[in-house]
């Protein structure tokens, strides 16, 4: 009978070339500026990018590219006062980007040359875009409109021309333009450009300043046979352009438009590449990223090296007529062996579950068998046995099971097995973690290297990025588009199209452009059938090939993750976020966790300020529940600083242990009584999402969860940090006079009998002035740490701003550290209101000033008093004179700022603070 045999699509793309067409260099050579030698960028520099609004479209497109590429930038709405562009005689910016070019002609006098005299100093360049008719029109001077009224305008002073709303194909590049580095000119993007309202540049003839560095046809100029024989005929969809006009070679080069030109700095010192377009277009991502490296003298290149790696998931796992046959394993090695040809060493990973083996048609089963024939081809890693998610369960013994007996698996078939890579089924345990995947891991399998496309999220792409845990290597997995059920190109969700625009130019093409590690997950099925990964890799080399320079490479996967964290070392910390807020990390998430257990408030300090007494007086409420006391850190958690941070999100949670006893009063047998209780407890409602997690046992309303570690105000990364695990937390920061802070730690440190403080005065340590006793190295370095820990966190404006660039001012409660001293009953009653608590207490019958102690303390049932433990209001001499006016200078840049501040987020003034600004001392 005869059967229908169903063939594979083929690659059939081609690279044009049209280098040799156009002929000699017709843009003359490019003059580098000279005169610059003395100018010096910081280390640090950044990208200096004017946006039109936080909101605009092509300024969020440029800073994804920045973010992708892990550029640093600084954005800055254009037509507000300029930024300081200089910090210690150094250039704060490498290069400047302007959304809309016409923001930077328009830029006042005073800024305008402000901003021209830096770049020219500092040898920065600009890159500029020019989109369409509404932008430039916004911007078109009267005196342009009349001497151009067709639309055709001057660019400020310089002697171009520009012209809108055009559109074009035939996109090429310069190739005598000395700025490609990632892009590689020389080819022509045949067709139509879909993007419209493309602004065109008229530049001056034979101009030793100016040259083209991308250009294009009109739509309408017909092409149908080019010299060394292209024919649009060839062109899928441009058929119908076919008649047999030949092409005039110089009436061509005559009508091409610039679309992105150059001006080399020569006309007036400043160098600049503009646009006529955005980054819509595939090819302007590229010639914007050679742009950066340009204009910011190589400061913002990415190297060319890039380095692939191709996993092959779920093999043996396929349903029943998806499967691999003998040909397709046949297929896949002939594969294989071309492409390390092109990438040396390529080696495809192979991914096994061996409890599926045989599990296909005959025809099937022989591809299984032909694939452990040829075994030796491929590198394989341990999947799990069964498929199975290890988040399922919390029994370490039944995840070791699954990869034991998939090893075991793999030796009674002679495997080439590399186990110091695996992969985890649908991401599960890897991110969020699963503390027993790891444990088991670590234990039998000597795992260092994963892959994960989930961490810090599955979208935005660009932003994935690896991290180490337990010292198992996290590599980010890039998508390809390819999935297991994506098996006939006919059927790809979206169409044969949506691949296409992946490879050509789209996501695919750009995550190794953007990426120097890219890892791929493909899945058997994709090797069968359309064998869509061997057509879908194939056709993306040849487009790498034919439009950038990049190298590619395949190293093993313990040397490609060794790479990884070479070339990006700031990675290797983990950055936990909250599993609750996103949907996928919740799927894979144990279902013995719930994000009850994290705390829904924080005391943050600072340090000697009372948050000791208000985490006590806050732990009286019945409603809230404080961390478990740490043996390690003085009760606190110290979670977000320091090293507790490594220990994950399971560490965190088990200081927040729910009660045995009834203590809530809440009915939540469902989430519809809750939803209709008459609560009007953001945090409550907040957390009704999750009840499904509750365990079993605890039926009552979720705790509010808080823990204080004063530790937490001054530390550099912990608002970020803080951000990412509890984004909707409300922060509790308690302000005394940063000089009383001061003392206080200082006598702190005085009564931990820390040396230092014993051996010198306050005024010693706090001014330094201590020649008198001739301190050794050693000394003055402990001198220097103690002064910093007594001054440092007073800074308040510089630490609180660091929290508000993730934070909301209407998530911070200000406590005023000296009403929270003299009259707590009253803080504490704005602080049930700020935290929504209920039920309702009234803290007057709770608290009681106690005289011997000089503080408030607890009313106890037998209406005695419990009070802060002897470290908690010590009894200390009053700060000398001396001290005191020197803090009093120290501090008082600080506390204006403070004040201001506080002025804008409309918080009272504490008095103390009034005070020192009005004391001249
Ligand atoms: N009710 C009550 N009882 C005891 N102490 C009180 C109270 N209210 C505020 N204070 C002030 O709290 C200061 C200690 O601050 P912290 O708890 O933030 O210190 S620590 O950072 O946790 O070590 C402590 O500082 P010192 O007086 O220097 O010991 C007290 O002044």
């Amino acid at each position: 009978m005869f059967s229908w045999i169903r063939v594979p699509p083929k690659v059939d793309y081609q690279c044009h070339r049209v280098h040799s067409m156009v002929g000699s260099n017709i843009f003359g050579e490019y003059e580098s500026p000279t005169g610059y030698k003395n100018a010096q960028l910081r280390p640090d520099s950044k990208v200096l990018v004017f946006v039109e609004t936080q909101y605009t479209r092509l300024g969020k497109h440029i800073v994804e590219v920045l973010e992708a590429v892990r550029f640093k930038y600084k954005i800055e709405i254009a037509g507000k006062s300029l930024p300081l562009l200089t910090s210690s005689d150094k250039g704060k910016y490498s290069a400047i980007v302007f959304e809309n070019l016409f923001k930077y002609f328009h830029l006042n006098k005073w800024n305008r040359d402000l901003l021209d005299k830096y770049c020219r100093e500092f040898n920065v360049g600009i890159i500029g875009f020019i989109v369409g008719n509404e932008q430039a029109d916004n911007h078109k001077k009267v005196s342009d409109q009349l001497n151009h009224p067709k639309g055709r305008r001057r660019l400020d002073n310089l002697p171009i021309y520009v012209e809108s709303d055009y559109q074009i194909k035939d996109y090429q590049l310069n190739a005598h333009s000395n700025i490609f580095r990632i892009t590689r000119p020389g080819s022509i993007s045949l067709g139509i450009v879909p993007e419209n309202n493309w602004s065109i540049f008229t530049l001056p003839p034979n101009s030793s300043s100016f040259f083209p560095i991308a250009q294009a046809l009109p739509r309408n100029y017909i092409v149908d046979t080019y010299p060394d024989g292209y024919k649009y005929s060839n062109i899928k969809k441009l058929n119908k352009l076919s008649n047999s006009t030949s092409i005039d070679w110089n009436n061509y080069k005559k009508n091409l438009l610039t679309t992105v030109f150059q001006d080399n700095g020569s006309y007036d010192g400043i160098k600049r590449i503009v646009f006529g377009n955005g980054l819509d277009y595939w090819l302007h991502k590229l010639i914007f990223l050679d742009s950066l490296s340009y204009l910011s003298n190589g400061k913002w290149s990415l190297p060319l090296q890039r380095y692939i790696q191709i996993d092959i998931d779920d093999i043996f796992v396929g349903e029943k007529g998806t499967r691999m046959k003998a040909v397709d394993v046949e297929m896949l090695i002939e594969f294989q062996q071309r492409l390390a040809l092109l990438i040396p060493g390529f080696k495809f990973n192979l991914g096994y579950s061996g409890k599926f083996f045989h599990r296909g048609y005959p025809d099937e089963n022989d591809g299984d068998d032909f694939l452990l024939k040829k075994s030796d081809h491929f590198r394989w890693f341990c999947h799990t046995f069964t498929h199975s998610q290890a988040h399922l369960t919390n029994n370490a013994t039944i995840i070791e099971n699954e990869l034991l007996f998939n090893r075991e698996f793999a030796k009674v078939n002679n495997l080439p097995t590399y186990n110091v890579y695996t992969v985890s089924p649908h991401h599960s345990g890897v991110y969020p973690i699963h503390e027993p995947l790891f444990d088991v891991w670590k234990r039998i399998s000597e795992v260092r290297v994963t892959s994960t496309e989930e961490y810090p999220h599955l979208r935005p792409a660009h932003l994935r990025r690896g991290f180490i845990y337990k010292d198992v290597m996290v590599l980010p997995r890039q998508t390809c588009g390819l999935y297991t059920h994506t098996i006939f190109i006919d059927k790809y969700p979206g169409g044969r199209d949506k691949l296409e625009k992946s490879i050509f130019g789209g996501d695919l093409f750009y995550s190794f452009v953007v990426n120097q590690i890219n890892v791929y997950m493909t899945h058997q099925s994709n090797y069968a059938n359309d064998r869509l990964a061997l057509y879908t890799f194939e056709a993306v080399i040849k487009f790498i090939q034919c439009w950038t320079n990049l190298q590619l490479f395949s190293l093993p996967p313990l040397e490609l993750a060794r790479k990884y964290f070479q070339i990006y070392p700031e990675e290797k910390d983990p950055i936990w976020m909250n599993p609750c807020e996103d949907r996928r990390h919740y799927n894979i998430w144990s279902l013995s966790k719930s994000c009850f257990q994290l705390p829904q408030f924080l005391i943050l300090g600072p340090q000697k300020t009372g948050s000791t007494a208000l985490y006590f007086f806050l732990s009286m409420h019945p409603s809230v529940i404080s961390n478990q006391p740490s043996t390690d850190s003085f009760e606190e958690v110290q979670f977000f600083n320091g090293k507790n941070y490594n220990k994950g999100i399971d560490w965190y949670m088990n200081f927040f242990q729910l009660p045995n006893s009834s203590h809530f009063t809440l009915p939540i047998d469902d989430a519809t009584t809750l939803n209709n209780s008459s609560t009007n407890s953001s945090l409550v409602q907040g957390h009704m999402k999750f009840f499904q997690r509750i365990p079993p046992p605890y039926k009552e309303a979720p705790p509010y969860f808080f823990e204080k570690s004063s530790t937490y105000f001054d530390g550099e990364l912990v608002p970020m940090r803080v951000h990412s695990l509890l984004p909707h937390a409300k922060l509790i920061v308690i302000l005394i006079s940063p000089l009383k802070r001061a003392y206080s730690w200082y006598q702190h440190m005085k009564a931990h009998n820390l040396s230092i403080a014993l051996n010198y005065t306050f005024y010693e340590v706090v001014s330094l002035d201590v020649q008198h006793k001739n301190p050794s190295e050693r000394t003055m370095k402990k001198l220097r740490d103690l002064r910093q820990r007594c001054l440092g966190p007073g800074a308040y404006a510089l630490h609180l701003e660091r929290w508000l660039t993730f934070f909301s001012p209407q998530q911070m409660l200000f406590v005023d550290g000296d009403e929270l001293r003299l009259n707590p009953i009253n803080v504490m009653d704005k602080l049930q209101m700020f935290l929504k608590l209920e039920p309702y207490i009234d803290y007057s019958k709770m608290l009681r000033f106690d005289q011997k102690k000089g503080f408030y303390c607890q009313v106890t049932k037998g209406n005695s008093t419990k009070c802060l433990g002897k470290s908690k209001g010590r009894i200390y001499p009053e700060m000398d004179t001396l001290s005191r006016n020197y803090l009093h200078h120290y501090y008082l840049h600080h506390n204006v700022v403070l004040s201001k501040l506080l002025n804008r987020l409309r918080v009272r003034i504490p008095t103390w603070l009034e005070l020192e600004l009005s004391n001249n001392l």
